[in-house]
């Protein structure tokens, strides 16, 4: 055995190389054992095909994916002539080949989401049963065990001779590579023998004649024509498995001379796939268990489902939904993070007033502004005031929605003039006596505790209850782990949008590595990682080691250095020009918004 064939063999990976045009010119045998291509079983059957009055047992998880495109017409040789199988669904039958005399015994089930499915039966004195269940096809005629297991579908087809009764053909794995799935022998396709010492050799032949795959092949002859360098971890269905393979060029003095095809580790994606799969069913079953209750209106389903239905802090979000379709004012209340401004905004689409959102961070607007930014100012209010004058947030609220975030930082005076505004529905611009009417709905958000801010005199009281009547608290995200998953659903197909990217997908490993942290940044934390995972990695999934927790928290510990580097340099340069403000701003360059916003941030007087 030459050293190159001895390196392949010893690999955990399945491998096949192919040369410049496509020709399989060696393959490892993982990759002979992953696609089936030597005879697993201790049994043998001659070559044949399909003869009249065969006995057929057929068990498809998914008829037309992974059976030889088995269409429910072709299930007429069998005696089956339902209008009610439709392809995807699943079916379980015992009949008879081309005898229109022999009832079939059949039974199948609609769509893809099948748990389980039997039939048990006799055909000549013969006792047959055929059961789909927990991904597992078995088959028990008389005293043998016919079994394939499955991550997504397969069909398992065995014959029996319809004179002597003996098992003449059953499918094993490599059935698409040797043209055998159900759909070509029910149509009259040969199979070839099978013994012990079989094996199929495929090398010498283009790889495409045995392992199909749309989006492979498309990547293989990317590679061939020199358009894309490589593709890495990448997940293909080839010959209907979930597979994740690597396609790496091999070249010579610039000429491509080969291309190296690495599976990754069967068990590894076997692991991955079923975890991901099951994580996603246990998701979906109480999606729809919990749709199924209801009988909601198409906006409140819509509204639900960015947060997650049957999540734990459904309740909040059924309960802003309600308030939603009132008119009346929401606080939302929650830590930072756990998606304050995303619900405001929600609301503001389904809620039925229309006209415009405007959204007003209270945190960024320096203390003298508050007023003019709310409430607008006539000509020559003020110096370096716009001279015509402005209209304030309000104004351009006026028919619609002002979101105002972290209400809590809202000086008390304005305060006062809030509460003027939501009691009376008028604003007065500054410099005016004029009082203008607004019809606007408000929405507010703090991550502050507000009771405690009242009872320490920072907040009115007065202004509190007016605005907390309604009051929406989002918990965090360590309180309700399952919500992580809806909200991981709904940033999966959200960032690659944003980036404009290929949709990833996350491995099992990596769902339970997200699910089990307690997130104290909340959404906005999942997001940044989330983004760094999608972004940054090389490959269509997204495993476990592409999640960088820890690294998150150095990014934070990161950030609060830089904050504490620049509160230093503000401080310094204030004593340099002993606390003359408009000094510091000039000598450190920045605007009297940026300046006043951060003296605010650091808490400096
Ligand atoms: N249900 C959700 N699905 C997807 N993304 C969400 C969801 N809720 C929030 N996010 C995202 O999480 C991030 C943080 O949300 P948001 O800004 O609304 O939090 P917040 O509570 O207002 O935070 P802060 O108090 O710090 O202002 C945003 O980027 C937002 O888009």
């Amino acid at each position: 055995m030459d050293l190159l064939q001895s390196v392949m063999d010893s690999s955990t990976h399945a491998i096949f190389i192919l040369n410049q045009n496509g020709i399989i010119d060696h393959i490892n045998e993982q990759a002979k054992t992953r696609f089936g291509l030597f005879n697993h079983s201790q049994y043998s059957h001659a070559a044949g095909k399909l003869e009249k009055d065969d006995i057929v047992i057929l068990a498809d998880t998914a008829i037309g994916a992974d059976d030889g495109n088995l269409r429910p017409e072709d299930l007429n040789v069998l005696g089956i002539h339902d209008k009610k199988i439709h392809a995807g669904d699943a079916c379980v039958a015992v009949a008879r080949y081309d005898n229109p005399e022999c009832s079939p015994v059949y039974k199948f089930y609609p769509g893809n989401e099948l748990e389980y499915l039997k039939v048990e039966t006799e055909v000549d004195g013969i006792p047959v049963m055929a059961t789909i269940k927990d991904r597992t096809i078995l088959v028990n005629i008389k005293d043998s065990q016919y079994i394939i297991n499955y991550f997504l579908c397969v069909a398992q087809l065995i014959i029996l001779d319809g004179k002597t009764g003996q098992v003449k053909f059953w499918e094993e794995n490599g059935y698409t590579a040797r043209k055998e799935g159900a759909g070509d022998i029910l149509r009259g396709g040969r199979y070839i023998a099978k013994s012990p010492d079989f094996e199929l050799n495929v090398v010498g032949h283009h790889f495409s004649d045995y392992f199909e795959g749309d989006l492979f092949e498309t990547h293989l002859s990317q590679i061939m024509n020199g358009e894309v360098d490589c593709y890495e971890n990448q997940e293909y269905r080839i010959n209907g498995f979930e597979l994740v393979a690597s396609l790496l060029p091999v070249y010579n003095s610039g000429t491509l001379q080969y291309v190296i095809v690495r599976f990754r580790n069967i068990e590894d994606i076997q692991m991955i796939i079923k975890e991901r799969n099951d994580a996603i069913k246990i998701v979906e079953k109480s999606y729809k268990e919990t749709r199924r209750e209801r009988n909601a209106v198409q906006d409140e389903r819509t509204f639900l489902t960015l947060f997650g239905i049957g999540s734990s802090a459904d309740s909040s979000r059924r309960q802003a939904y309600k308030l939603s379709q009132l008119d009346c004012n929401i606080l939302i209340t929650g830590e930072s993070g756990t998606g304050k401004s995303f619900l405001a905004e929600a609301i503001s689409h389904v809620q039925p007033r229309k006209g415009v959102f405007v959204k007003v961070d209270c945190s960024t607007i320096v203390p003298t502004l508050f007023e003019s930014e709310m409430f607008g100012y006539v000509k020559g209010s003020f110096t370096g005031a716009d001279p015509h004058g402005k209209a304030g947030f309000f104004e351009e609220a006026n028919g619609g929605t002002i979101f105002l975030d972290e209400i809590g930082e809202i000086p008390l005076e304005i305060q006062t003039k809030l509460l003027n505004v939501i009691q009376n529905k008028v604003v007065t611009r500054v410099g005016s006596t004029k009082a203008i009417p607004v019809d606007v709905r408000i929405l507010a958000a703090t991550n502050r505790d507000l009771k405690a801010e009242v009872a320490a005199g920072r907040f009115r009281r007065d202004l509190y209850y007016r605005l907390s009547t309604f009051t929406v608290n989002l918990p965090p995200l360590r309180d309700c782990p399952v919500d992580t998953y809806f909200i991981i659903n709904n940033l999966i197909e959200k960032i690659p949008i944003k980036y404009g990217i290929r949709k990833k997908n996350l491995s099992g490993e990596a769902f339970a590595k997200l699910t089990s942290y307690d997130w104290p940044g909340n959404i906005r934390e999942l997001e940044n990682i989330l983004e760094q995972a999608i972004v940054l990695s090389d490959s269509d999934i997204i495993y476990a080691e592409n999640i960088h927790l820890e690294n998150e928290s150095q990014m934070l510990t990161m950030k609060s250095r830089l904050a504490a580097e620049e509160k230093k340099i503000i401080l310094q340069a204030l004593m340099q020009n002993e606390g003359n403000k408009l000094k510091t701003m000039q000598q450190l360059g920045i605007s009297k918004t940026v300046f006043y916003r951060k003296l605010k941030e650091y808490d400096i007087h």
